[in-house]
């Protein structure tokens, strides 16, 4: 062994003891965080780093290395109170809530999952009213919402939800839908006289169900709930239109795979919140507004897109409610609150209605247009 490589077999063994005392060293730091978090006390205490640096100079044979080792401890206590910052966010984080419709395996169960860490906590609701009264009474931080599916369009009851209960749009998810005939195991297309799904289910199936007028077909609030209907009733003669993921979750069989009239089918998620958030790398603006029921209203808001170059996503137009004949305009548009051209046409949108509001602004789904 050469010469060098004696003392570098020295320094490994140094450097084990030093990592050694190094762990040992962050978790005491995390139990006086835990202390300190507990008592109300400030992670930074100068005077305690004043006599931690002291008594180490003191130990210290060497004189030499006086400036090296402060500089160390310093840096030390400095990595300590980062570690401690880290445990007491870690500790005072609450696991966020996530509500959905439908159960376990179904596409709003899978939109969430994806758009969100799998640490967060997702809970189930029966209906779409639902997931926005949970939201509501402070039951969840975040709803997931079917908006709008590429082959049937748009989910109205969603659009005039968001319009009641006034919540924001945070972000979107566009998940790819394949839907597929499932029934319980060992059963056959032969065997069927009633199937279970969520209307769009049926709607996104349409041509596959033509080719069996005989069938009845139940609506249910979910997919994934139908799939677990028909797991419960082992009947032969039930199946259920859902995921793959359904299927495997409730033990049953695909009968039929990809049963969906377009290959290309997809499914755009809101996420909405009750507070609107910062606008950090945005790309996409929802916004709803009514207008005066005369000529050329509507003409007037569009022309500020144009004229300011602002590429437009989608319209969807909903009654109001009690005022017959009279409509609420959705409109999403590429942009980000931070762009003047967006500042301007969104200006033009708020001076030509009667009512407006800024739905978001949110990072879009690459699948998303
Ligand atoms: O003694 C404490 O209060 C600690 O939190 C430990 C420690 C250290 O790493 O030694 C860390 C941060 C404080 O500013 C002072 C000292």
């Amino acid at each position: 062994m050469s010469r060098v490589d004696q003392l570098r077999f020295i320094i490994d063994d140094i450097d084990k003891n030093i990592v050694r005392l190094f762990e040992k060293r962050m978790e005491t730091a995390e139990k006086i965080a835990q202390y300190k978090l507990e008592n109300n006390l400030g992670i930074l205490n100068t005077s305690r780093e004043e006599e931690v640096i002291e008594s180490a100079l003191n130990e210290l044979y060497n004189k030499d290395y006086r400036d090296e080792l402060e500089e160390f401890i310093k840096k030390l206590m400095e990595i300590s109170r980062r570690v401690q910052q880290k445990r007491i966010l870690g500790m005072g984080k609450k696991r966020i809530k996530i509500g959905f419709q439908g159960v376990e395996g179904s596409f709003g169960h899978q939109a969430a999952i994806e758009y969100f860490d799998k640490d967060a906590e997702f809970m189930e609701y029966m209906s779409f009213e639902d997931v926005f009264k949970g939201l509501l009474n402070g039951e969840t931080d975040y709803g997931v919402l079917p908006i709008e599916n590429s082959s049937t369009g748009s989910i109205s009851s969603v659009y005039d939800l968001i319009g009641e209960y006034g919540f924001y749009i945070v972000g979107e998810k566009c998940l790819r839908i394949k839907q597929n005939l499932i029934g319980v195991k060992g059963a056959s297309i032969k065997d069927i006289k009633e199937i279970y799904s969520h209307t769009q289910g049926f709607e996104q199936s349409s041509s596959f169900l033509k080719k069996h007028q005989e069938w009845k077909l139940i609506p249910y609030h979910n997919t994934a709930y139908s799939a677990k209907t028909v797991a419960l009733s082992n009947d032969f003669t039930k199946a259920a239109i859902a995921s793959e993921k359904a299927a495997r979750l409730y033990n049953l069989d695909i009968i039929e795979k990809d049963i969906n009239d377009n290959e290309h089918n997809y499914t755009r998620f809101v996420i909405i919140s009750r507070k609107a958030l910062e606008y950090i790398d945005t790309s996409k603006i929802s916004v709803m507004f009514s207008i005066k029921h005369r000529a050329g209203e509507l003409y007037k808001v569009l022309e500020g897109f144009h004229l300011n170059n602002v590429n437009m996503l989608k319209i969807e137009s909903r009654p109001i409610k009690n005022r017959p004949w009279e409509y609420m305009f959705y409109i999403d548009f590429e942009g980000s609150l931070n762009d003047i051209d967006i500042v301007k046409s969104i200006e033009k949108i708020k001076n030509s209605s009667t009512y407006f509001k800024l739905l978001g602004n949110y990072t879009a789904d690459k699948n998303a247009s």
